[in-house]
């Protein structure tokens, strides 16, 4: 089969299959050895009554045709088990592997990508979309075997034995096809709604029990009852449209194999008993051929459906899987030399997609050694810079320069493992806190976590937890408080030593005395490395070496705090605010 010719969807599948190509062969062999031991039965039948209308009185041999049988049987649960198995197994292997290719996908794909697809619709691609695929290959391929050895071995057979007979079975044959032809058209679209509807709907469930907490505040549970309702309603619908169609194709199906049967037993019985008409075995093994047609006509019913599903689920994984990255590494990255000594951005402009342009000319340099405190208002651009600087998204014009080299040219992670970050929304992992502090750093010593744990005004804070530094955090670390969380991503930053540490609003949640520790920690680990702290409290960034204050798509004013309070200006505004501010 040239592999090129398939469609897409169908090219994907066998490209997974491909990798396990001898047992898919030996798996599609058994199951064509077992449906062959399917149909011997029936042909031995014929044989036997033969035997029986052209003997004599009290003739022997009916044991051979029993054992016949018999082992027709026997070779029948052979092949049986050994294809279920095979195929299964086959099965779980890509089920698998698709699963970690999209993972991988996933995580190589562009933030913005990420930022904008529902997690809950990501994740039913991943779960519900690989499931169908699964169902395909342990279950469909075998179903297609059936099919196809059925009708090919029962009419090849009668064919040979007799063609009038077979011709009559086959006559309305063709009216199943277009039947067929026609529900594949119509429920294809239908499958791919639906499969679409399941991911909306996960990624709405997904939306609504992160939010329980507010919900609950807001006494917004019927509401948010409602949407979901809306969202599960319509995959129902869309479900209930597919099965309808399939309800109305199965009819369809079944009549014509009630037409094909009935007019082999009229027509077939009327041949039989004209004179050179088949003989009466041919007519009994047609009959029961016939007859055993009906399981793999409702069997390809069955795998019509299935094979519209996976196309449907093949589809979803497809899209994800082909998203082109446009922040990836490119093919001629380089790595980074030496440590970061420098951060240049020069004359950056940047919009995110579909939304007016956030920097118009962003210029500076950052040096080693030096701690950066970034502020500005609201909506100024300050995480937005962090994202740029660590390549979660690119400038569209001007550029990012470590030691001079441009970030877009490097390979990320030549960068990024010197670079230790603490996001304004700390996440922590479901785990222990040791399995979240040594996130990027698994190799570190028990002296080198407390001492981060210190570094970070942690260390008394993990020793009170019930299991200390083996404790359990729930999801997303939902069992600590939002300042201990932030110490703990702290911690986990300073635990990588990291030659660039990127704070934004990294304390924003942790008491003031507290909070000044940790300042006074960080300022002394400002030597041989880069910090930049994001801060909406001023107070906080007063003994920065320098201080880049951003608004209308760029820096507007630079300096110590106190060359900036003392100029009119943006800052100075935003800390006489902080000063009016009541505690
Ligand atoms: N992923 C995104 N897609 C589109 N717009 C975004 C995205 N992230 C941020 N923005 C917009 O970019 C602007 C700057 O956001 P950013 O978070 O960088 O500001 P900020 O200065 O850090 O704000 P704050 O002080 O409130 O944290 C805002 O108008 C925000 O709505």
């Amino acid at each position: 089969m040239r592999l090129f010719s398939l469609p897409p969807w169908l090219r994907l599948l066998a490209g997974y299959a491909s990798m396990y190509r001898t047992r898919v062969a030996v798996g599609i062999g058994c199951s064509t050895a077992a449906r062959v031991c399917d149909l011997l039965p029936m042909i031995i039948a014929g044989y036997a009554v033969n035997h029986i209308t052209s003997s004599p009185d009290g003739s022997t041999g009916f044991l051979a045709y029993g054992l016949a049988v018999f082992c027709a049987f026997g070779g029948l649960a052979i092949f049986q088990s050994s294809s279920d198995y095979l195929l299964a197994a086959v099965a779980q292997c890509i089920r698998h592997d698709i699963r970690m290719k999209l993972f991988a996908k996933i995580l190589a794909v562009d933030t913005e990508f990420i930022e904008a697809r529902s997690k809950g619709d990501l994740l039913s691609v991943v779960t519900n979309d690989v499931d169908v695929l699964n169902v395909f290959f342990s279950e469909t391929i075998a179903n297609l075997v059936r099919v196809v050895i059925s009708f090919a071995g029962t009419y090849g057979y009668l064919f040979w034995l007799d063609a009038r007979l077979a011709l009559i079975l086959a006559f309305p044959l063709p009216l199943a096809f277009l039947a067929m032809r026609l529900f594949s058209r119509r429920v294809q679209p239908q499958y791919l709604t639906s499969r679409r509807a399941v991911g909306r709907f996960a990624g709405t469930l997904e939306n609504s029990l992160q939010g329980i907490p507010v919900l609950r505040a807001y006494c917004a549970e019927q509401a948010e009852t409602d949407r979901l309702k809306k969202e599960s309603a319509f995959y129902r619908d869309t479900a209930v449209a597919a099965a309808k169609t399939r309800r109305n194709f199965i009819p369809i199906i079944y009549g014509i194999a009630g037409l094909s049967f009935a007019l082999l037993i009229g027509g077939g019985g009327w041949l039989t008993q004209q004179p050179g008409g088949p003989s009466l075995g041919a007519y009994t093994t047609c009959v029961l051929m016939g007859m055993r047609l009906v399981v793999p006509i409702f069997t390809l019913t069955f795998l019509i459906n299935q094979l519209q599903q996976a196309k449907a689920a093949a589809t979803r994984v497809r899209e994800l899987l082909f998203v082109t990255p446009r922040l990836a590494d490119p093919a001629d990255a380089t790595d980074l030399q030496g440590i970061p000594e420098t951060v240049r951005f020069h004359k950056i402009r940047f919009r995110y997609p579909n939304h007016p342009e956030l920097f118009s000319d962003l210029s500076f340099t950052i040096n080693k050694g030096e701690f950066i405190g970034i502020a500005g208002p609201t909506g100024a651009g300050k995480s937005s810079l962090i994202k740029l600087l660590l390549r979660f998204y690119g400038p569209n014009s001007g550029q990012i320069a470590i030691n001079g080299q441009n970030l877009e040219e490097l390979a990320a992670a030549s960068f990024r493992k010197h670079v230790g970050y603490v996001s304004q929304h700390p996440f922590l992992f479901h785990g222990t806190v040791l399995d979240n502090l040594c996130l990027g750093s698994p190799e570190a010593t028990d002296a080198e976590i407390q001492q981060a744990l210190r570094q970070a005004g942690a260390e008394e804070m993990v020793r009170a937890l019930p299991q200390g530094l083996h404790t359990i955090l729930g999801d997303q670390g939902d069992t600590l408080s939002g300042g201990q969380k932030q110490r703990l991503s702290l911690a986990r930053a300073l635990l990588r030593d990291p030659e660039v540490l990127i704070l934004d609003e990294a304390t924003s949640a942790v008491d003031p005395a507290t909070e000044s520790i940790i300042h006074t920690n960080l300022m002394g680990l400002r030597k041989n490395r880069i910090i930049i702290a994001v801060a909406h409290r001023l107070s906080t960034l007063t003994s920065c070496d320098r201080i880049l204050v951003m608004d209308q798509g760029g820096i507007v004013q630079e300096g110590p705090h106190r060359q900036l309070v003392s100029q009119e200006g943006v800052y100075q505004t935003l800390w006489q605010a902080l000063q009016e501010t009541p505690c």
